[in-house]
Formats: structure tokens, sequence, C-alpha cells
């Protein structure tokens, strides 16, 4: 693999015949260090340049959360792409309470740039996902800046779908799994959001996928949507709304919804094999 000084890998294992690592490194965005978890296929061990999808956690999650539960790299490896998991939020940024509770602080980015004291300095995860990252992760490795996809669940759903929709050129696919839909109208984002962006709630709007679309954002490409009928957050995740406000913009949509299930890595583990083609068909089609 090609030098990058600035990044230290911290574990390695070899995994469905590519490699799982998990990487070490100085984020200028965040402003302290930062781990994420990537695994590549054995074509990029081989030195071929593969798509890549980043896959966004939900709360309280790190970055070895989704790799290790979601049971994608199986089939991250049948299709030959890697997939890139950061974390939930900074971590030691010494914001008062950021430890206080599991929806607000650490674990909680909300995958958004925070504008409002003390939050502001660190909590600048839209920007790191978004811009560093990517551009970290495809200096290191084989990765087709041009061939990304992003994937998330619940908070991560919600920053996969508020990426997607606002920088369609970045991502070619997007899917979500659970993800929160219409924050501003729910506890989850009020909270975060007040916190995060401040009380005049026209600043949430590009961090609301609901709201981005009503502002005529949209993906050229159909996005994929799983939700189980028993998840416990069901209230708070609200896919009618996303559903809605698609329809409305002309924004290509398909959201499944699966009865039994709830909202943990059961469910996930349950649809991944479907949100893996979703994206294979869109970056190797
Ligand atoms: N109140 C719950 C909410 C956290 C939660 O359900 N997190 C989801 C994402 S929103 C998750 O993926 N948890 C980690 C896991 O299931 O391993 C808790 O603190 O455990």
């Amino acid at each position: 693999m090609r030098n990058h000084p600035k990044v230290e890998t911290v574990k390695q294992h070899a995994c469905c015949g590519g490699s799982v690592r998990f990487l070490r490194h100085h984020s200028e965005v965040l402003g302290l260090p930062a781990e994420f978890g990537i695994f590549l296929p054995k074509e990029a061990l081989e030195g071929q340049t593969v798509p890549v999808i980043y896959a966004l956690a939900g709360l309280t999650c790190n970055q070895e959360t989704f790799l290790i539960k979601s049971n994608a790299i199986r089939f991250a490896a049948e299709h030959g792409i890697a997939l890139v998991a950061p974390d939930t939020s900074p971590r030691g940024a010494g914001v008062e309470g950021e430890e206080a509770s599991y929806d607000l602080g650490t674990g909680a980015g909300f995958y958004l740039n925070a504008t409002q004291k003390p939050w502001s300095q660190h909590y600048r995860m839209a920007a790191y996902i978004g811009e560093e990252l990517p551009s970290v992760t495809e200096k290191l490795f084989p990765l087709d800046a041009k061939r990304r996809g992003i994937i998330g669940h619940s908070m991560g759903g919600m920053g996969a779908l508020i990426q997607g929709l606002s920088h369609p050129n970045r991502w070619k696919t997007v899917s979500a799994l659970a993800p929160i839909c219409q924050p501003s109208a729910v506890d989850w984002g009020r909270k975060a959001f007040t916190a995060y962006l401040g009380e005049d709630q026209s600043n949430w709007r590009a961090y609301d996928p609901c709201l981005l679309l009503e502002d005529g954002h949209k993906h050229s490409s159909t996005i994929l949507v799983d939700q189980g009928l028993q998840d416990e957050f069901l209230g708070a995740l609200r896919p009618d709304a996303l559903e809605h406000a698609a329809k409305a913009a002309g924004q290509a949509l398909q959201v499944r919804r699966h009865d039994a299930y709830d909202h943990s890595y059961w469910f996930i583990q349950s649809v991944i094999e479907a949100h893996m083609a979703h994206h294979a068909r869109g970056l190797l089609g």
C-alpha cells in the first residue's frame, strides 16, 4: 500500500479474501486525532482501483460497529468494492457535557458542521466525511473517487441522505437503513440541531433530508431505504415523510418495509445484501 506519513495502522486483519484495517490520523477538519475503518477487497490489495462505499453508523457507535456487525464485508468482497467506516463524532473534543447523553456530543455528531460554540471548533463531521476522509483514503489506497457510494444507519442514514442530496456529484449511489428522515420534526434532531446549529431553524434545512428535497436538492439515482416495522424508534424516523417529500420533488426513492424487524444490526444483517447489490449496480454497471 502507498505510504502516508500521517496515518497509523492500529489493527489489521485478513477478512473475506481482503483486508480490514483500522487507521488513526490527525484530522485537520476536526482538529483532533480520528480513527476510521476500511475494508479492502482482494482486487485493491492487488493494486486494482476499486469503487468504495462510505458507511455511516448511528448513535453510540464508532468506526468498528458497522464493519463488525452489518455483514456488509462479505458482500463488498463479492462485488470487489471497498468500504470506509468513519467514527460517529469527534472524540475528546473537551466540550462540557459531551459525554452526558447518548444523543448529543460523543457518538452523536449528526454528520453536520456545527456553527454554535462550544461545538463548532471540533464537531465538523460533514466536512470530515464528505471531504477530508475521501481525500485521505483515496491518497492511501486505490479507491476510485468517481465511483463512491454512501450508506448509513439511523443517524448515519440521515447523514447518507444529506450527503447524497446536497452533494450528488460526490456520491454515485445512496442508500439508508432505518434513517432519521425528518430530524427537524423529532426530538433527536431538534435537540442536536439546537445545540449544534442554534435556534434559527432556517439553518437546519441543510441537514434535513425532507427539507433538502423541498428546497430542490436531488440525486440522479434511485435512493434505497429499508425500514423495520417493529423498529422501536419508528416514530422518530418518519420514512413516510421522506416518501412524501421525494414524491413531491420527483426524487426516485424505494422504501422497503419489513414486518418483524427492529432497529438493530440484526435487521441490518437481514437486508444488507440488497444494499450492497444496489450500490454494486450503480458503481460497477
Ligand atoms: N438508547 C439506545 C440508542 C442507541 C441505538 O439504538 N443506537 C443504534 C443506532 S441509532 C445502534 O446502532 N447501536 C449500536 C448497536 O446496536 O450495536 C442506546 O443507548 O443503546
